[in-house]
């Protein structure tokens, strides 16, 4: 666009007219030079800058009225200048610096991935729908890499009401369309949709199939008669009450999740209020959950999977089962309902070894509820709401049994979905889809703190210790490595380093904790701590106010317990809020899921969250550790790595 009257108005859309804008500066030199122009004189100059008198030589004017002419486009926000030090001034159009920052969608249809530097809010709401992220790279949020893979259950779990509205959102993220891709997403969304379970009016279970086919190759292929008791037409057949779960989950396994919309009865009304204010994506949570009637609420500790638990007990409304790993949970849970709702303490009941109580809102271990004994109870009511906490739990056969149990409404809380095993499909067989929010965007936005972690490599103690890792081998090797003696001074020097934080020392060997503990002149908590004494200990935890004395144990205040060392009994779901500091001193064979556990514990909205891993360097431990983090990094969470000298 050319602009020969030398009118800024005339022909020139970005650049309104100074002289009916009030707003404008209303003088010689911004009439003198439009945006066009000075794109032309950056044309001329074929550099995306130029300098003041760059532009005059170009427009052929003075450099002061070039240089007047400049500032009154930087004024109305149409250029930007950049000071170089010891250089001159130069210019450049605003939007070009917004080009710069904005953000790079490439899409690579074969392998299902997406990256996109620099994703704004919106698109990384938009993928985590219908992808998962899978790594990030980067450290500073505005230059952010995210690598995004769309796998078949992300499409099965995608909160849309028809392939439509998915494909809508798919093609408002990437640069163009992909047909191949939309394909395989429609015919991934047909999948998911394909089976139907029902309760006819005289009230027994029918499998429905969208089409004979479908019946006959898969479900036929698929289920036997423990499955089926008998075909009803073509496309429906009669179910076996008993044998639901492992009807989903073999048709899942198929590849055909089943819909669920068993019509059970609601027992007893549960009337309450939340007194607490959800969060957006809390909202966004139970919202799509109660669509859905079933989910799994996944992110990390203390992001408010148990909030807005609660707020879908309130929105439900009838009986609910609770079900915990373990006593000290229970009693978690009871604080929080009475917390964040308005639900009266009568009506909560607690079913596990200490006490047995079915309330409108029961709060049951997976242990209790799985016992044959006490199994028939559970099973013989239909409850309006079931909830598992830390569902990864239910893969294990003993908690799986209570997956079974019959609801209307089925909710998982999960900070670590994924499993070694790859059963994380599982959970979401057995309970529902996974619900979640993106973790970075938890990160960001202060709801949760991102805890650091450092991986400190410590050296063999003398060469002695070296030689015998060297000529054990197997469990032996593993055992020597976690147990190297040098660990116990690092431990020491990183409680005396902060001394003003509570801290958790995680050992995975028992004789490791016990001579760790007596090092530091703190108390060790196991599988084998009676009950009572655990929950003083935590209890005592819980309200010390962290100040080590210089020794790393504990302060002169004998009461004030800010140390403890654990073992695995303390590294599951047993809730430890304050602490500010985690030393993983062992234990780094284990799985992921562990890793990502025990980093959790410390990641709290308040106060800074510190964890270490201590690795033994040059064994096996290095390889486990770095594979933990790795884990952790791809959920965002920085994580640093240290050579402890020798
Ligand atoms: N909407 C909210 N408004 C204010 N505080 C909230 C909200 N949601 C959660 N919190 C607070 O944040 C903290 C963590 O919440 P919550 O226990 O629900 O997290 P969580 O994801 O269940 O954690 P964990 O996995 O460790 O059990 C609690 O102190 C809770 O009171």
């Amino acid at each position: 666009m050319t602009d020969d009257s030398g009118d800024p108005a005339a022909g020139d859309p970005v650049v309104s007219d100074p002289g009916t804008d009030p707003d404008s500066p209303d003088d010689d030199a911004s009439e003198a030079l439009s945006l066009d122009r000075f794109h032309e004189a950056l044309e001329a100059e074929e550099r995306p800058v130029a300098t003041a008198s760059e532009v005059a030589r170009r427009l052929g004017t003075s450099q002061a009225a070039a240089r007047d002419a400049l500032a009154a486009l930087v004024d109305r926000g149409d250029v930007d200048r950049l000071d170089v030090e010891s250089d001159p001034v130069v210019f450049y159009p605003t939007d070009w610096g917004r080009l710069a920052t904005r953000e790079r969608v490439v899409a690579f249809p074969d392998r299902r991935e997406i990256v996109v530097d620099r994703p704004t809010q919106f698109t990384r709401a938009r993928l985590s729908q219908f992808a998962h992220l899978v790594d990030t790279t980067g450290t500073d949020p505005g230059t952010r890499g995210y690598l995004y893979r769309i796998r078949q259950v992300d499409v099965w779990a995608a909160p849309f009401e028809d392939a439509d509205g998915l494909i809508a959102s798919l093609r408002s993220v990437l640069p163009r369309r992909f047909d191949h891709l939309e394909e395989w997403v429609r015919d991934q969304w047909r999948r998911a949709h394909r089976f139907r379970l029902y309760t006819h009016e005289d009230g027994y279970v029918v499998l429905q199939a969208a089409s004979e086919s479908l019946m006959g190759n898969v479900a036929d292929q698929h289920l036997d008669e423990s499955h089926l008791r008998a075909p009803i037409s073509e496309t429906e057949a009669w179910v076996n009450e008993d044998a639901v779960a492992e009807v989903k989950r073999a048709l899942y396994d198929a590849g055909y999740p089943v819909d669920d919309d068993r019509d059970l009865d609601v027992g007893d009304p549960v009337d309450v209020d939340l007194t607490t204010d959800l969060r957006a994506y809390q909202e966004t949570w139970v919202e799509t959950f109660l669509d859905a009637r079933s989910g799994v609420y996944v992110g990390p500790p203390g992001s408010g999977k148990t909030v807005a638990a609660i707020a879908t007990i309130a929105a439900v409304g009838g009986e609910t089962l609770i079900l915990v790993p373990s006593r000290e949970l229970a009693g978690q849970w009871r604080e929080g309902l009475l917390e964040h709702s308005t639900i009266d303490p009568a009506d909560i009941g607690e079913y596990h070894g200490g006490q047995k109580e079915i309330r409108p809102v029961t709060i049951a271990t997976y242990q209790t509820a799985g016992m044959d004994r006490h199994r028939a109870l559970f099973d013989s009511r239909k409850w309006g709401l079931i909830c598992f906490d830390e569902a990864h739990h239910i893969t294990a056969p003993i908690f799986s049994r209570s997956a079974e149990l019959q609801a209307k409404h089925r909710l998982g809380l999960s900070a670590t979905p994924v499993r070694e095993t790859g059963s994380e499909e599982e959970i979401y067989t057995l309970i529902g889809r996974p619900i979640g929010a993106d973790w970075d965007e938890l990160f960001d936005a202060g709801f949760v703190q991102e805890p650091e972690v450092e991986i400190r490599y410590v050296p063999w103690r003398d060469e002695m210790a070296r030689n015998e890792y060297a000529s054990a081998d197997g469990r032996d090797r593993r055992r020597l490595a976690a147990e190297n003696p040098a660990k116990i001074e690092e431990i020491r020097y990183l409680l005396a380093a902060h001394r003003d934080k509570k801290a958790l020392v995680f050992i995975e060997y028992l004789d490791q904790g016990e001579a760790i503990a007596d090092a530091l002149g703190v108390p060790f908590i196991s599988g084998e701590t009676p009950h009572h004494e655990r929950a003083e200990l935590f209890r005592r935890f819980r309200e010390a106010g962290g100040n080590r004395d210089e020794a790393g144990g504990a302060d002169d205040d004998l009461d004030d317990l800010d140390t403890l060392v654990v073992s695995r009994v303390g590294d599951e779901g047993i809730d430890l809020p304050n602490a500010e500091l985690a030393v993983v001193a062992s234990g780094l064979g284990g799985s992921r899921r562990q890793g990502s556990q025990r980093a959790g514990r410390t990641m709290r909205p308040t106060g800074s969250a510190l964890v270490y891993v201590l690795a033994t360097r040059g064994s096996s431990e290095e390889e486990f550790a770095q594979r933990q983090m790795r884990h952790l990094a791809r959920k965002g969470i920085r994580v640093r790595e240290t050579n402890v000298a020798e």
